[in-house]
């Protein structure tokens, strides 16, 4: 050992060494960098134990060097849990909004050395700040919505005839498909990107005295505030558009599905009400066309009097242009999941079932699906499908049909201005 420390030393002096060294630095581009110099002594000795590990390619090297980093994959962003997206994700907000008020007009006479009656030169007073709501694609939550605002106030006038500046107006970047609601009844809805909605008007600003010079009144004294700004309380309601949803029990596998068929991960796990908020994914074809797949929450009996996770996902689906039904087959009677499903739909906003749809058996992989998917066909008169998002079986035939009603969609309302945006 004693050996091997005095020829560490004995090579740590020699110039050729410490050229190499002084090449390993700038190589790397950084001063930081440790190399470890018994380990390189040792690993030098050609007949010591440890040469070995060394050109099996374990370097007790240690580096910290931008470069060296930057070469490094950077690890990728972790999926944020259900828990978590639930407190970030926030589909609806009370808002209270205060345009700003106008500036205050300004009484002031004209001073000059040998003008004695200058008369009046006082300027009015700038508007107020109005309030404007706009649609935004890069936004996707309404969580950076705050409960008040308060748009900027007008300057106010000065001498020589000087305006107040206007107040500069507010925007609320919100996402697409946000309703905008008074007292529960529909205001707007913004659906397209950059659409707004001029909310609340700024005040107007106030009369200096110079507007109120007239051939009877020489010498105005009045000047006038501004008038304060218009205020309202609106409701801000996050609708997600989409294609198609998935509509169904809790666990009937709304969101394996939609792992099986899209680019989406939402979680699955083996309890009812995993999913708590809405996911949407991305049906590719080859063709490059894009269909917007939602995995709404779990609905159960009496979701429509705000039982389980309530009627507030049900909003959700009322955006979906096609529904896609999912049927647990491992229920007993996987059937009156479905008239219990269309039930509440209908008890939402009556017709929403109605709307074009597909059923889809899942869980087809268990051993007793085969016969109760026989019963489901002899009950219903809309095409199933039987899948197994498990194992991803016949997902394919999903996949053609959810095309097949995109395609109809198209051809019926694809002009029209309710088309659902591109993801
Ligand atoms: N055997 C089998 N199990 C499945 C299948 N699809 C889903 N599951 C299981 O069913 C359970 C529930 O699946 P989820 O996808 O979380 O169900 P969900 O409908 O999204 O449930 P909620 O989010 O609670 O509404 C999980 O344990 C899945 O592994 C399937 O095709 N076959
Ligand atoms: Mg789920």
């Amino acid at each position: 050992m004693k050996g091997i420390m005095l020829a560490a030393v004995s090579r740590f002096k020699t110039p050729r060494w410490f050229s190499s060294d002084l090449f390993l630095r700038c190589f790397l581009g950084h001063a930081a960098m440790r190399v470890e110099l018994r380990f390189l002594a040792v690993s030098r000795s050609p007949g010591s134990a440890l040469w070995s590990r060394t050109a099996a390619g374990v370097r007790n090297v240690s580096t910290s060097t931008t470069l060296y980093d930057n070469s490094r994959r950077k690890p990728k962003k972790r999926e944020m849990s259900e828990k978590k997206l639930t407190r970030h994700f926030v589909d609806h907000r009370r808002v209270k909004l205060v345009a700003g008020s106008g500036g205050k007009g300004v009484c002031s006479f004209h001073s000059e050395p040998r003008k004695e009656w200058g008369g009046p030169d006082g300027g009015n007073g700038g508007d107020g700040g109005s309030i404007v709501i706009k649609a935004d694609r890069f936004v996707k939550s309404l969580a950076q919505v705050v409960p008040v605002y308060k748009g900027e106030d007008g300057h106010s006038g000065s001498s020589k005839n000087c305006y107040g500046r206007n107040g500069s107006p507010t925007y609320i970047s919100v996402p697409l498909g946000t309703v905008v609601k008074e007292q529960g009844k529909i205001v707007v809805d913004l659906a397209e990107h950059g659409q707004e909605y001029l909310a609340v008007f700024g005040g107007a600003g106030g009369k200096g005295n110079r507007f109120f010079l007239s051939n009877e009144n020489r010498a105005p004294m009045t000047a006038t505030p501004g008038t304060p700004g218009e205020e309202r309380v609106l409701q801000l309601e996050l609708r997600t558009m989409a294609h198609a949803g998935l509509v169904g029990f809790p666990n009937a596998g709304k969101s394996s599905l939609l792992r099986a068929i899209s680019n989406a991960k939402p979680a699955v796990a083996a309890y009812p009400f995993t999913t708590l908020n809405p996911h949407v994914g991305i049906v590719k074809y080859r063709d490059h066309e894009q269909v917007a797949v939602a995995d709404i929450p779990g609905i159960i009996r009496g979701a429509h009097l705000n039982r389980g996770l309530g009627i507030s996902f049900l909003r959700h689906i009322e955006r979906c242009r096609f529904l896609l039904f999912v049927l647990d087959l491992s229920a007993p009677e996987p059937w009156t999941q479905l008239q219990h499903l269309r039930y509440e739909l209908d008890q939402y906003e009556p017709g929403l079932s109605q709307r074009p749809q597909a059923i889809i058996a899942n869980k087809m992989d268990l051993p007793e699906a085969k016969e109760k998917l026989q019963t489901l066909k002899n009950q219903v008169t809309q095409r199933v499908i039987p899948v197994s998002a498990l194992t991803g079986h016949n997902t394919e035939e999903l996949i053609l049909h959810l095309r097949e009603l995109y395609d109809g969609y198209l051809q019926g309302h694809g002009s029209g201005t309710d088309k659902p945006i591109r993801w």
